[in-house]
C-alpha cells in the first residue's frame, strides 16, 4: 500500500485523483487520523496544512502521518509537494524531507515536481511553468511563497540537510536501467536528493520504473500518477465514486491570488453573483461573516453559485500587504473563509467549490470531515471529492489548476 503525505489540501487531492485514476483505490484524509482506517484502499493521502507551518510543526505533524500510514500497512511512501514548489529558503521541503528520511532509516531520495500535464517540467534542473522559467512566472508573487528561483538544486541546498544532485534529461532518455545507475552514482558521491529531468510523460514513467525500491519518493503528483500506473498494472478510472444526478446549494470560495485564479474569477463574474472579501473589514468589522453570510444565502438558488473572492491581481496583493502586513491580511482572509463555510454548511450548503491551497485546507480544516472518496476530475489535478461520513462535496482548486471556465464547468458535472 502507497502512503502519502501532502504539505497541504489541494495538493492532496490532486495526487489523490491521480492515484485514482490510474487505478488505485485511494482515500484523502483530513489531517492525521487518530482511528485506524476501516476499509480495504490501495493508498491513504493524508492532508496536511503544513506548507507554510513553522518548520518545527510541518516536521512533527509529517512524522506523526508517517507513524500512523505505517501502522496502516504503508510499504512505500510519497512526500506531496507543490508542482511550482512553493517553498522558499526558509521553507519546510528539505527538512520534512531529512526528517522522513530519518525516520524511515534511508538516506537518498527523489526530487519531481515535475506535472507535465499542467505545464509543469524540469530541465537541467530548473523548473517551467509553461515555458517560464517558474521565477519568470506568476509564482513570483505568490503571497506566502514568492518564488523568486527556478533552480531545484540551489533551493534545495537552501534548505536540506545533505547535497542534491541531478540526473539530467540526457540520461533520463536513455531509461529506467540508466537512471538507476545514475542514481546509485549520486549515492555513491554522498548525495542525499536527486533532481530528475522531466519535460515529458515519458521521463515520469522511466522515473517510477528506476525508483519502485525507494522506500521514500518525494515530487508533485505527476510521478505519484506513473507510480500508480506501474502498482495497478495499467488499470484505470473505475475506483472513482459513482456520480449522482443532483447538485445540491453550492458556495465558491476563493482565496488563491494566482494568475489563473484572477482570470477564473474574471470569467466566472460575468455569470453569477460575487461579493469581495475586503480584508479591511475582516480586521475591523466583528459582523463581517455575518453579512457575507447573508448575502451568499440570499443567491444560493441563483441558476449558478455565489462567489465569496479574496483574489486580487499581484499589483493590489503588494498594496494590501504593505498596508496589513502579508501575514495578517493572508491570517485574517482564512479566519473569515472557515467561518464563512461552517455557517453554510450549518445552514445546508452541500457543495463547496475553494479556490487556493492554503484557503482550502483551513476550510476543510474547518469543516472537520474525517476524510474523503475521490471522484470525477474536473480538470487535471482537481477531482471531485465526498466526504466519509455524509453527502457532503468538495472540490478544492489549486491555485494554477484548471482553464478559464472552471466554476462554471465544475458544477455542471454531475456529482
Ligand atoms: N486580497 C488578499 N490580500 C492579502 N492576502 C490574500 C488576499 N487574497 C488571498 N490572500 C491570501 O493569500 C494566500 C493564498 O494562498 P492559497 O490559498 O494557497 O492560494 P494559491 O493556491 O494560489 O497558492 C492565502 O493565505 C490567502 O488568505
Ligand atoms: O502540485 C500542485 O501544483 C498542486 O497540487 C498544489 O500543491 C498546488 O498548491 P496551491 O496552488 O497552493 O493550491
Amino acid at each position: 500500500m502507497l502512503g502519502v503525505i501532502a504539505d497541504d489540501f489541494t495538493g492532496a487531492s490532486d495526487i489523490a485523483s491521480f492515484l485514482t485514476e490510474n487505478g488505485l483505490k485511494t482515500v484523502q484524509m483530513n489531517g492525521v487520523p487518530t482511528q485506524p482506517l476501516n476499509e480495504q484502499v490501495d493508498a491513504i493521502v493524508i492532508s496536511l496544512k503544513s506548507r507554510s507551518n513553522p518548520v518545527q510543526q510541518a516536521v512533527q505533524q509529517s512524522l506523526q502521518a508517517l507513524d500512523w500510514l505505517k501502522t496502516q500497512g504503508c510499504e512505500q511512501f510519497y512526500f506531496k509537494y507543490c508542482s511550482t514548489f512553493d517553498s522558499t529558503a526558509k521553507g519546510n521541503i528539505g527538512p520534512v524531507t531529512d526528517a522522513l528520511l530519518e525516520a524511515l532509516g534511508e538516506t537518498f531520495t527523489v526530487i519531481s515536481p515535475a506535472l507535465p500535464v499542467n505545464g509543469r517540467t524540469i530541465f537541467n534542473g530548473y523548473l517551467f511553468v509553461g515555458e517560464q522559467l517558474l521565477n519568470e512566472s506568476g509564482m513570483r508573487n505568490h503571497p506566502i511563497t514568492p518564488m523568486k528561483d527556478a533552480n531545484l538544486i540551489r533551493l534545495m541546498d537552501a534548505q536540506a540537510q545533505g547535497k542534491t544532485g541531478l540526473v539530467a534529461y540526457a540520461d533520463v532518455s536513455q531509461g529506467a536501467n540508466q537512471v538507476k545507475a545514475r542514481l546509485t552514482e549520486l549515492q555513491q558521491q554522498g548525495y542525499r536528493y536527486a533532481v530528475v529531468d522531466a519535460v515529458d510523460n515519458s521521463q515520469l514513467a522511466t522515473l517510477a520504473e528506476a525508483i519502485t525500491d525507494l522506500k521514500l519518493v518525494t515530487g508533485g503528483s505527476g510521478l505519484g500518477a506513473y507510480m500508480a500506473a506501474r502498482l495497478s498494472g495499467g488499470q484505470t478510472g473505475k475506483n472513482a465514486f459513482a456520480p449522482t444526478s443532483t447538485r445540491g446549494k453550492t458556495v465558491i470560495l476563493s482565496g488563491s491570488c494566482s494568475l489563473m485564479t484572477n482570470q477564473q474569477v474574471e470569467y466566472y463574474q460575468q455569470y453569477a453573483a460575487s461579493y469581495w472579501l475586503d480584508v479591511a473589514q475582516t480586521l475591523n468589522n466583528p459582523n463581517y461573516v455575518e453579512e457575507l453570510y447573508q448575502w451568499v444565502v440570499k443567491h444560493l438558488d441563483d441558476e449558478f453559485a455565489p462567489m465569496v473572492y479574496a483574489t486580487v491581481p499581484a499589483e493590489k496583493l503588494a498594496q494590501i500587504q504593505q498596508q496589513f502586513g502579508a501575514e495578517k491580511a493572508s491570517h485574517a482572509i482564512e479566519q473569515a473563509f472557515a467561518k464563512l463555510a461552517q455557517k453554510l454548511k450549518d445552514y445546508g450548503v452541500t457543495h463547496f467549490i475553494t479556490a487556493g491551497g492554503e484557503t482550502s485546507s483551513i476550510v476543510v480544516q474547518q469543516l472537520g470531515f474525517q476524510g474523503f472518496h475521490i471522484g470525477k476530475q474536473i480538470a487535471p489535478g482537481v477531482p471531485w471529492l465526498k466526504a466519509i461520513e455524509q453527502p457532503i462535496f468538495l472540490a478544492l482548486k489549486s491555485g494554477n489548476f484548471g482553464c478559464k471556465d472552471f466554476f462554471r464547468f465544475a458544477q455542471g458535472m454531475a456529482v
